[in-house]
């Protein structure tokens, strides 16, 4: 089966290249999953591509959708370069358009059918613990009564489906992908796509089209909020994350260390820059409680993000502390809003997701 995709894609050749998809390296035949029916294509997208992604996109899809054999095909487009680079129309201003906006002054065009809010947590640097927060944030709202869906956007090193203890790969229905639920909410993430030993995704920015299709073909059904785990850092994949989906607003993540808050500010900056509200910061691994006394100590020092926050006038949302549970419990696939709900650091996560979910409804809370 796998023989006669591939034959069929090495007669594609993309409009304005010389030679057909295999022979050009646009698709690799490793890369290439054949699963029981289940088919999906990675497209490496060269610097300077000359044709139409979405021609070639619906090219594929006619040429592999017409087997017999092929139940459910999804064509993931990824670059290696910057991922601004290849946005379907590459923003130019810096402020999104203000054509008919909403009441949140966000254009309704832009919204995703189904899905009311969506929320980004970033950070400015890596291993600060954003998915652990993300994902016990969407616990927590989750928890409050809100449907909830969770996309891994992380697209350099997925985790949740480490976090979330998710083996099993996504169902495609139609042109639709199937979120995996778990715990309660709906997850999607790139790690459900590919192998993890062929880290395709991992070889650089993934062009935007594939993160709009994680958001617009992945059936959400409907969602009060989605949660948004970005990748780290503010560079131009984030930016044009940022740009290119609708958010209401956005947390940052930082540790108390003053590297990680110089970072938190760059993130701060960039969402501020495209015109997304800041939520407000959370510091996490603020303060370490010792697992055998129970005593606190400030191994980063404690408050930073609390004094950063103030000084650049964005709210504080909550300190995360550095704590065994919350590790084990990550690593276990178990997040501990689920694991140990009573616990004192669900709690915290629960306070959060409390707040958060006061800037996202706001009129439901004057009610
Ligand atoms: N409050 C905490 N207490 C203890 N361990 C934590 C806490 N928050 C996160 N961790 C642990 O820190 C590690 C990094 O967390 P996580 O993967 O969430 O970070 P990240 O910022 O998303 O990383 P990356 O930038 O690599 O995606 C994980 O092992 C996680 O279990």
């Amino acid at each position: 089966m796998k023989k006669v995709v591939l034959a069929r894609l090495s007669l594609i050749t993309p409009t304005g290249m010389r030679t057909d998809l295999l022979t050009s390296g646009m698709v690799v035949a490793d890369e290439v999953q054949v699963e029981d029916g289940k088919v999906i294509v990675p497209v490496n997208v060269p610097d300077g591509f000359p044709g139409d992604l979405a021609e070639l996109k619906a090219t594929i899809e006619d040429r592999l959708g017409g087997l017999e054999e092929v139940e459910n095909l999804l064509v993931v487009l990824t670059a290696e370069r910057e991922a601004s680079a290849l946005a379907p129309e590459p923003p130019k201003l810096k402020k999104r358009p203000t054509e008919a906006p909403g009441r949140d002054m966000r254009p309704h065009s832009a919204k995703i059918p189904g899905v009311k809010t969506i929320i980004a947590v970033a950070s400015g640097k890596g291993g600060v613990g954003k998915s652990t927060t993300a994902v016990n944030l969407a616990l927590g709202l989750r928890s409050l009564g809100l449907k909830v869906g969770l996309l891994d956007a992380d697209i350099y090193g997925p985790s949740m489906p480490r976090l979330l203890d998710i083996t099993e790969r996504p169902e495609i229905v139609g042109d639709r992908v199937i979120p995996i639920e778990k715990y309660g909410i709906k997850v999607m993430s790139m790690g459900f796509l590919m192998q993890e030993d062929n880290p395709v995704i991992w070889r650089g920015p993934m062009v935007v089209s594939a993160l709009m299709q994680m958001t617009r073909e992945v059936d959400w059904g409907t969602l009060d909020v989605m949660v948004l785990d970005m990748p780290p850092g503010t560079g131009d994949a984030q930016l044009t994350m940022a740009q290119q989906v609708p958010l209401q607003g956005a947390v940052i993540v930082s540790t108390p260390q003053d590297l990680a808050l110089i970072d938190a500010r760059k993130g701060l900056k960039m969402f501020k820059n495209v015109d997304v509200p800041i939520f407000g910061m959370i510091e996490n691994m603020s303060t370490f409680i010792c697992p055998h006394c129970g005593k606190p100590s400030d191994i980063f020092g404690h408050g930073g993000a609390e004094e950063d926050a103030r000084r650049l006038g964005v709210p504080f949302l909550g300190a995360i502390p550095l704590h065994m549970a919350i590790r084990e419990n990550s690593d276990a696939g178990t997040p501990i809003v689920v694991a140990e709900a009573d616990s004192i650091h669900a709690k915290y996560y629960r306070d959060i997701a409390l707040k958060v979910a006061a800037r996202l409804f706001p009129e439901e809370d004057e009610e």
